[in-house]
Formats: C-alpha cells, sequence, structure tokens
C-alpha cells in the first residue's frame, strides 16, 4: 500500500471514532470545500456532504474555519500557514505531483491527505507526441531516427516509453530512485542520456532537496552540453528546468528546440523565454477531461473511505460522448497519417498560440486554464482500418481501434 493511502488508512480510523454518517463532530452535514476547477467534484461531493466551489489561487481562507475537508489542485498551497486553526481534517489533491503540499506538517496535524498518482499520465504523453510529430514534420525528421531520453520513469515516462517503443523509437532511461530501488529496467545516467539522446523529456516530481533533488536538474552546465539539435521537453514542474539559464544559452544562440508547458515561476513566465521556445503552453499537459475526472474521482474515492462511506466511480458515467464518432483508415499507418490522427483528438499549436497571445498580462494564463477547451484522450477516437497491423498499432497506442478487413 502507497504511505499516502495508508495514512489515508490511519487518519480514516481516528476519524470514524468520532465521526459518522458524514457528519462532522457536532452533528451538522460535512462542509466540503473545492477548487472550482475541479470537472465533477460538485456532483461527487454531494453525495458525501455540504459542497462550496472556491478559486484555489488565491484560496478565500474565510471559506476554511468551518470546513471539514480540502480538495485542491496543484495552485493551492497547502500548509499550516493555510491550515493552522481551521477545523480541515482530510486534504485531497486532484494532481499527480504533490510538491504544493507540505504533507510532513500534514502528518503531525493529524489531517489525513491523498492525491491522484497517475490520473492525467496518458494527457501529458499525447501532448508529449502532438509536439514531437509537430517538430518532426516542421524539420523534416523521422521520429524513428531519434533517440528519446526519459528522465523520471513514472505514470508519465513508463507509459511514454511504452507507447514510443511500440512505434519502434528508440528510448534511454533516467530514474535513480528506481534504480536504486533495484526495479527491472535498463537505467542509465543522466549524463548518459546527455550524450546520446536527440529529446529529451522530464517527467520527475520537483525534489527541492534530498538524494534525489530535482530543482535545476536541467542547470546551466546540463544544457550547455547539449548537442546541436536536441529537442528539450518539460512538462513535470518549471523549476526542474533553470529557466533562467534556458533562456541565456537560447539567447546565446545554442541550438535547441524548446517544448515547455511549465514554467519557473508560475503563473509569471519569463515572456522573453517564452518567446524564444517552439512550443510553449499554460501547464495543461495533463488537461485532458478522462484525466482531470480521473483525479477528482481519485480524491473522491479517497474521502469517501475516509468518512466511512465508501464509493467508486466509473469514469465513463461521467464523460460525455467524444466529439468525434469514428473514422475509417485505409492502409497502413506511417509517421504522417499517425501525425494527423494525434491532431485530430489533440493539436499543441491550439494551447501554444492562445499562451502567446495572452502572455505577460497578468491573471490570464490562470485564465485560459479555467477556461480549457474540452480535450480527449486518443482513446475516445474509435478507428476502423483495413489494415490489420494499423489496427494492431493503433491500440497498443491506445486508439480504440479494430480491424475490419474489406469484403
Ligand atoms: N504538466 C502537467 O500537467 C503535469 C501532469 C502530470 C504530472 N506532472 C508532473 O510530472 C511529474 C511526474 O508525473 P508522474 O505521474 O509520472 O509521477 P510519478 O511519481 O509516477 O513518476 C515520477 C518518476 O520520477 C522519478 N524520479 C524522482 N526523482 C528523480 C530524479 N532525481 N531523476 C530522475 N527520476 C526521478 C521517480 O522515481 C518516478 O519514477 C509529477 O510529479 C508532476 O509534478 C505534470
Ligand atoms: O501534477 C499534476 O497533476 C498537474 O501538473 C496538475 O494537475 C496541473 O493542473 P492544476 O492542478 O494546476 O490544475
Amino acid at each position: 500500500m502507497a504511505l499516502s493511502a495508508l495514512r489515508v488508512c490511519l487518519a480514516a480510523r481516528l476519524w470514524h471514532t468520532c465521526a459518522l454518517n458524514s457528519r462532522s463532530q457536532t452533528g451538522t452535514l460535512v462542509k466540503i470545500l473545492v477548487d472550482e476547477n475541479m470537472p465533477y467534484a460538485r456532483d461527487l461531493f454531494s453525495r458525501l456532504g455540504e459542497v462550496k466551489a472556491v478559486p484555489g489561487r488565491p484560496i478565500p481562507v474565510a471559506e476554511l474555519a468551518d470546513a471539514d475537508a480540502l480538495m485542491v489542485r496543484s495552485v493551492t498551497k497547502v500548509n499550516a500557514a493555510l491550515l493552522q486553526g481551521t477545523g480541515i481534517k482530510f486534504v485531497g489533491t486532484a494532481t499527480a505531483g504533490t510538491d504544493h503540499v507540505d504533507d510532513a506538517w500534514l502528518e503531525q496535524a493529524g489531517i489525513a491527505f491523498s492525491a491522484a498518482p497517475g490520473c492525467n499520465a496518458i494527457a501529458v504523453v499525447e501532448y508529449v507526441f502532438s509536439s514531437l510529430l509537430m517538430l518532426a514534420e516542421r524539420d523534416g525528421f523521422a521520429l524513428t531516427d531519434r533517440t528519446v531520453g526519459i528522465v523520471g520513469v513514472g505514470n508519465v515516462g513508463g507509459r511514454l516509453q511504452a507507447r514510443l517503443e511500440a512505434l519502434g523509437i528508440r528510448t534511454l532511461l533516467c530514474d535513480p530512485p528506481r534504480a536504486d530501488h533495484g526495479d527491472a529496467g535498463d537505467f542509465r545516467s543522466l549524463d548518459e542520456l546527455v550524450r546520446e539522446a536527440d529529446v529529451l523529456t522530464f517527467h520527475t516530481p520537483l525534489f527541492k532537496d534530498g538524494p534525489y533533488k530535482t530543482l535545476h536538474l536541467a542547470d546551466e552546465a546540463l544544457i550547455a552540453r547539449l548537442k546541436p539539435g536536441t529537442i528539450l521537453i518539460n512538462a513535470c514542474r518549471g523549476p526542474v528546468v533553470d529557466n533562467a539559464a534556458l533562456l541565456q544559452r537560447l539567447q546565446a544562440g545554442q541550438a535547441l528546440s524548446v517544448v515547455l508547458d511549465v514554467w519557473e515561476p508560475e503563473p509569471d513566465l519569463n515572456v522573453a523565454l517564452l518567446d524564444r521556445v517552439d512550443i510553449g503552453t499554460a501547464h495543461i499537459a495533463g488537461y485532458t477531461l478522462e484525466g482531470k475526472a480521473r483525479g477528482t474521482t481519485q480524491v473522491f474515492e479517497a474521502y469517501s473511505e475516509f468518512i466511512g462511506k465508501r464509493q467508486q466511480v466509473a469514469l465513463d458515467t461521467l464523460l460525455p460522448a467524444p466529439e468525434f464518432g469514428r473514422i475509417t483508415l485505409h492502409g497502413g499507418l506511417d509517421q504522417s497519417t499517425l501525425k494527423r490522427l494525434v491532431h485530430l483528438v489533440y493539436d499543441v499549436r491550439r494551447d501554444d498560440a492562445l499562451l502567446r497571445k495572452v502572455a505577460g498580462t497578468p491573471g490570464e494564463f490562470d485564465k485560459l486554464r479555467k477556461h480549457y477547451l474540452e480535450r480527449r484522450e486518443w482513446s475516445s477516437l474509435y478507428v476502423q482500418c483495413d489494415d490489420a497491423d494499423a489496427a494492431a498499432l493503433l491500440l497498443k497506442l491506445g486508439f480504440n481501434a479494430v480491424h475490419t478487413p474489406v469484403r
């Protein structure tokens, strides 16, 4: 059992001794604060108590005084300064990253905590693919001629590896915590990836210190050593790449292609850096409807268990039908066909253009995220293929593909 899940169980046992039937210790219905950018949260959590949707940045602190539970996204810093003296007994974050939560303080304060590991991993992988396919078309190269170095091989990195390898693209993996843990896999040093990879893509948590520190993992020295033409991607946390050093290297003329979904700092990114990167987006790599819905259901299920009213939610009971019903693919699957299919579902240039229009205007970064256009995962596209190999490959890549032989 993951440590956070174990802590939820232990805290839940304590909670059960003093509160039953979704009622707080005073006998009133539990009050649950949810971030207003959490799809399906109002409907789901109102099965368990009284729900109030609030902005996450800044959070209205007065609402915390009489609340029992708090469900956040990554924009809310959860720590003693926010929660000391409140009645909050449970914090859920509908996100994979947890660097915005001081979980050590929550633990010593006896507040249960649950995150949503892996909820949006598929979305991030599809963001990376959209970016790579766009750059490959623009610069005229075949992805199968490139080596992709993946730094951080967890929920995102692992799925990215599987899809790249399904296409015959060589990957190099760097994940010291997993290597030290003895996990199976051909793990290499970051140095080796820098030397050998044509694409370097970061999918680590943000650790500000400790043996696996990732703060400025891509520092000036690392960036300077990247081969000419390297594609550098950061879709994990802004400070994993030293943004000032990156800008300096780009201004000095270093030949890199850069894809940034996350920035140092957010929401006030450096517009001069955005001007220099090839693709720049407003921390939306994980923003598929499926990814957000999984995040909400994961913390909903954890909280329902915490208060002794265990419920499970099937994602397909929440999600609307996708925009595209089905399409037919004739013949095999080459890179250009794959690009067209991928971009039928999601084209990263849409989000890049939106950010460039508003960057530098206060409040607009968060507005883009709040009013994010509906985006689905590849699995929402039903592809009928008359070629069996194309169907098998698309299925492996995550599309809803079938082989229907031509009669
Ligand atoms: N842009 C977005 O919308 C978005 C969406 C999801 C996740 N994220 C970020 O991406 C991160 C990764 O997501 P995930 O779901 O794969 O998390 P995960 O926890 O499943 O995987 C992270 C992996 O990174 C490895 N790692 C830790 N320290 C490392 C180091 N110093 N060097 C190399 N590897 C290291 C871990 O061992 C782990 O295997 C999250 O922590 C989150 O911050 C961003
Ligand atoms: O860590 C994550 O899961 C993502 O970075 C996160 O979900 C981004 O979206 P936010 O929580 O800021 O809405």
